[in-house]
């Protein structure tokens, strides 16, 4: 079963070409790291993915079916940068928003079973005690973990994160990492991230976007597809950890 079908997408946001003639599929129960430098087009794959964004050519599907069918069974985690962290609001709010199926209503009220379902999410992400603060009160860790709660209140069959490890700690990364190991035993994860350590220890396959897309396949790149991509490998060895991503290269 594909998880997701993109069959010659692109995006232009006026002008200005974010994503051109991109087909790739991703296998249910696959763990897919997305690179590629700042301005790739690496949001907006995810954002299309979701149905957030008009796409100017192309079509996708997920799980067999039009997005607009099925966006329930996604699970989002939006860049940490794009997120107000002033909006008076508890952590333990923000995850029962995640378990709104329907649209929301004014007075929309939850039920218990929704209650328990957030709470279950803040503890398996390990932040249960701090379910009664306000969101501003945060670490970046924390915010991160409360960002993945929240996606995963929606009982996603696939989760989509973006960036998920920018402004945490060593410490709160290890964390993430290791639940997102956990995470895909249960559905299939797209991650879009610059870090290597979360493409060496989970990622098992790997795309690149730079526009279009450059590779997508095992997680062993070449220095050729590395320095279209970058324009230089150097930065991209994954030092000290098990898996070296990259073969060894001249430099
Ligand atoms: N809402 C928008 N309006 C206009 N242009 C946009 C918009 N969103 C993104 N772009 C442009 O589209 C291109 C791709 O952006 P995108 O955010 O998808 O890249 P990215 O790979 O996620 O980058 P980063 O690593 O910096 O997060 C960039 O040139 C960006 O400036």
């Amino acid at each position: 079963m594909k998880a997701v079908k993109i069959e010659n997408l692109s995006v232009y946001y006026g002008q200005t070409k974010a994503l051109e003639n991109v087909s790739m599929e991703v296998e249910e129960g696959e763990f897919l790291g997305i690179m590629g430098p700042n301005g790739g087009g690496k949001s907006t794959l995810l954002k299309a993915v979701l149905g957030l964004i008009p796409t100017t050519t192309g079509r996708i599907l997920v799980y067999n079916k039009d997005i607009k069918e099925n966006r329930s069974i996604i699970g989002y985690v939006p860049q940490f940068a794009t997120m107000d962290k002033r909006f008076p609001i508890s952590v333990f709010e923000v995850v029962l928003t995640g378990c709104i199926r329907k649209k929301i209503s004014l007075f929309h009220k939850y039920s218990s079973k929704d209650r328990e379902l957030a709470y279950e999410q803040l503890n398996r992400v390990g932040i249960a005690k701090l379910a009664n603060r306000q969101i501003s009160e945060l670490s970046g860790g924390e915010f991160q973990k409360l960002l993945i709660a929240r996606a995963l209140a929606v009982q996603p069959k696939l989760l989509l994160l973006d960036e998920p490890t920018a402004s945490v700690d060593a410490k709160s990364r290890d964390q993430i990492y290791e639940l997102l190991g956990e995470l895909n035993k249960e559905m299939t994860i797209i991650l879009v991230t610059h870090d290597m350590m979360a493409i060496s220890s989970n990622v098992r396959s790997l795309a690149c976007l730079n526009g279009d897309l450059t590779y997508h396949g095992e997680l062993e790149l070449n220095e050729n597809i590395v320095n279209k991509l970058y324009g230089c490998p150097v930065d991209l060895i994954a030092h000290g950890v098990p898996h070296r991503v990259l073969k060894q290269h001249r430099r």
